[in-house]
């Protein structure tokens, strides 16, 4: 099987390229890349002057499967990832029961085979995600987790996080870390600041976050641990990884397209599609992230995917769950409010949507070049689309950007080689 992509513009700047190139695939793989490419017997796609970059990576994403099938599935969550431009998702532990344990690895790997995009595991810190004790981490290890995390609980014990770090680093493993502080969170269901006090709603204060981080830095330095950082949302949180980073030790942190775009002021209306944990921030917690990835000082971008049903997210504030759908408009939405102003450009995307999460993960990932698998995400940056929920792959129809046009559309996402999504009539075809 032979695909032509002719026209495109390639984003990649660890490997040099034309500013236009045709990108010639055979079977799943890239074969040849040159601006100009003449092949018979094969499929020619005209890109028409369109991004490709490598397939995105999706480091935190909620597949929900086994257990919270109602909220998502495998099949779901990946199709979602598809529609969003994004190959490869790691898949949080926080299931039922907790992926804790190799038989649970080995299921979520069994149902992943059939899923349109790649699947990483990750595994539990501890049994239960129960901050109590750990989990077999090396046989977690064995079974092919790629990191291991508690994420939707902090390990509030310091000692068992020190455990978990030391039992880390001879398999080489990072420590994914939900740095909240269960005491000071307590009930709270938005920011601490102006409008939770406005609004009547129970405040989560910077400070949860904040104690957390700098607890797991002082671990980290202590184990040599391979520290991530994940949601990270906080002026403050960010400042602590960066002194750390600049004191050598190994932190990277995640930000998710949510917290750089939006705020705790965008709670007013009571949308339950705001609530999110953590919290949406103040406008000055949200603008040091913005310049932080501009700089280049954060390392991944992750939508933190967080797919519940419609019952869980209807009704008060106070009773919604946490969490949104994030898969299908991320890239978009990185588009249109950063992109487009400045904020960010295509090689920091790739980055922190490919490079660094690869890296941290420990996945082999070469880019736009001869030899590599042919996972490639195709974006049209001046075609405006309006989100949908209703239209969502994702069984979560939950998103704070429903209603909203973004500039900027995944046309194509390629994965091995195949079509597995198509969006250049506008469908937003899945194809099997
Ligand atoms: N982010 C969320 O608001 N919710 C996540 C848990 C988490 O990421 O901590 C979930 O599992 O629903
Ligand atoms: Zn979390
Ligand atoms: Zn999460």
């Amino acid at each position: 099987m032979k695909l032509l992509l002719k026209n495109g513009c390639p984003v990649d700047s660890r490997n040099e390229l034309p500013e236009k190139v045709d990108i010639l695939i055979e079977n799943n793989k890239i074969v040849k890349i040159a601006e100009n490419i003449d092949e018979n017997d094969t499929e020619i796609i005209n890109l028409d002057g369109t991004k490709v970059l490598p397939g995105l990576i999706d480091m935190h994403v909620h597949l929900r499967e086994p257990g919270y099938e109602e909220k998502e599935t495998i099949k779901t969550g990946c199709e979602a990832a598809a529609a969003g431009g994004i190959t490869t998702v790691a898949a949080m532990p926080n299931t039922d029961p907790i992926a804790d344990n190799p038989a649970t690895i080995e299921l979520i790997k069994a149902r992943a085979q059939e899923a349109l995009v790649d699947v990483v595991p990750l595994g539990s810190i501890t049994k239960g995600s129960s901050g109590k004790e750990l989990a077999e981490i090396g046989f977690l290890s064995r079974s092919g987790v790629k990191g291991v995390t508690d994420d939707g609980n902090p390990v509030m014990d310091s000692e068992v996080m020190r455990r978990a770090m030391e039992y880390s680093r001879p398999f080489d493993l990072p420590i994914i870390s939900h740095c909240e502080d269960l005491n000071l969170a307590a009930e709270g269901v938005m920011h601490e600041g102006f409008y939770s006090t406005k609004l009547g709603l129970k405040p989560i204060p910077a400070a949860a976050e904040e104690v957390m981080i700098a607890r797991d830095i002082a671990l980290a330095d202590l184990t040599g641990a391979r520290l991530h950082i994940a949601h990270l949302s906080t002026a403050r949180g960010f400042e602590l990884v960066k002194a750390a980073r600049e004191n050598g030790i190994k932190v990277t942190a995640e930000v998710t397209p949510h917290h750089l775009t939006l705020t705790d002021a965008d709670l007013q209306e009571y949308n339950t599609a705001m609530k999110v944990n953590p919290p949406l921030r103040s406008v000055d917690d949200r603008d040091t992230l913005i310049k932080a990835v501009k700089d280049g000082q954060l390392s991944v971008i992750a939508t933190d995917h967080a797919p519940h049903t419609y019952e869980e997210k209807m009704g008060t504030i106070d009773s919604a769950a946490f969490g949104i759908s994030g898969l299908e408009t991320a890239l978009s939405v990185l588009h249109h409010y950063l992109i487009r102003k400045g904020n960010l450009d295509w090689n920091q995307i790739i980055e922190l949507m490919y490079y660094n999460p690869a890296e941290i993960l420990r996945l082999d990932k070469e880019g736009l070049k001869i030899g590599s698998i042919a996972d490639l995400t195709i974006f049209a940056e001046n075609e405006s689309w309006t989100v949908d929920t209703d239209k969502f792959k994702s069984l979560g129809k939950h998103s704070p950007y429903n209603g909203q046009e973004l500039t900027g559309t995944v046309k194509l996402t390629i994965k091995d080689g195949k079509i597995i999504y198509d969006n250049r009539g506008g469908q937003g075809e899945l194809i099997y």
